[in-house]
């Protein structure tokens, strides 16, 4: 996989080369590419930003060095288009689900917006040729996208064949599947400060630690993620309406 990445901080951006994601790099599985946005600016002051049309508070990013930057990395007469990723806290929830379907894609670009975000004709001429997703990691604000970008590029690579070690690890954890949040984890020592390791996991009876397992993931959604419960409800009566 293809990735570029423009920001006014392609600093922000260095963790990218380390860890699970580094290593993806340097073995050929990821192609990362990182450009600062203000190569595309030509005044004294490489300024990428200017007062939002309208009035309000804040600067918004200029279109014109974005329109040179996306022009530069995916030349519009090229067949092969990026799917174009934006962060902002406008955009459609990241959830595992999309970082499969991005994991999937042979070429992704990022967006990082900063300020108030980019002039809207950036995402609508990129449009013109590319896929273009405004895409949220949460409901909260950040001063930019970059720190965005690096949580969607390791919940991607992640998912990458060949970047993680041991694949089955993929299957179990929370959000990957059946829609409840993972069961607890224990390892040695059985006791620990006064606290011991359920009882359960230590008996080698794998059906019961099943069980255990399932109901610990049913009672934690219920406690902590009610909404994902409810789903998960919905989800099992269609499975039954299904098998009726
Ligand atoms: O703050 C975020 O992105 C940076 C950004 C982009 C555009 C305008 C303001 C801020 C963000 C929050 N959840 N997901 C993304």
């Amino acid at each position: 996989m293809r990735l570029d990445v423009v920001t006014i901080f392609p600093e922000y951006l260095a963790a990218l080369d380390v860890s699970l994601v580094g290593k993806a790099a340097k073995s050929g599985l990821l192609d990362v590419r990182l450009h600062d946005l203000r190569q595309w600016t030509y005044d004294r002051h490489r300024t990428v930003d200017d007062t939002p049309y309208g009035g309000g508070a804040g600067m918004v990013m200029k279109p014109e060095p974005w329109g040179e930057a996306l022009d530069t990395i995916a030349p519009a007469d090229d067949s092969a288009q990026p799917r174009l990723i934006v962060p902002t806290p406008a955009g459609r929830p990241f959830t595992q689900e999309l970082a499969y379907e991005l994991a999937a894609e042979p070429w992704l670009a990022f967006a990082c917006g900063r300020y108030e975000g980019i002039d809207a004709r950036v995402a609508a001429y990129a449009g013109e040729r590319m896929r273009v997703d405004e895409v949220s990691i949460g409901d909260y604000v950040l001063n930019g996208g970059e720190v965005a970008v690096l949580v969607m590029v390791e919940a991607i690579a992640r998912l990458l064949p060949g970047v993680i070690g041991n694949p089955e690890s993929l299957a179990e954890e929370s959000h990957s599947g059946d829609g409840l949040l993972e069961y607890p984890v224990y390892t040695k020592p059985p006791s620990w400060r006064g606290h011991d390791v359920p009882e359960i996991l230590l008996s080698g009876n794998h059906g019961a630690i099943a069980s255990w397992r399932h109901d610990e993931s049913v009672r934690r959604t219920a406690e902590r993620r009610p909404d994902l419960l409810a789903a998960w409800g919905d989800t099992l009566a269609q499975q039954d309406d299904a098998a009726a």
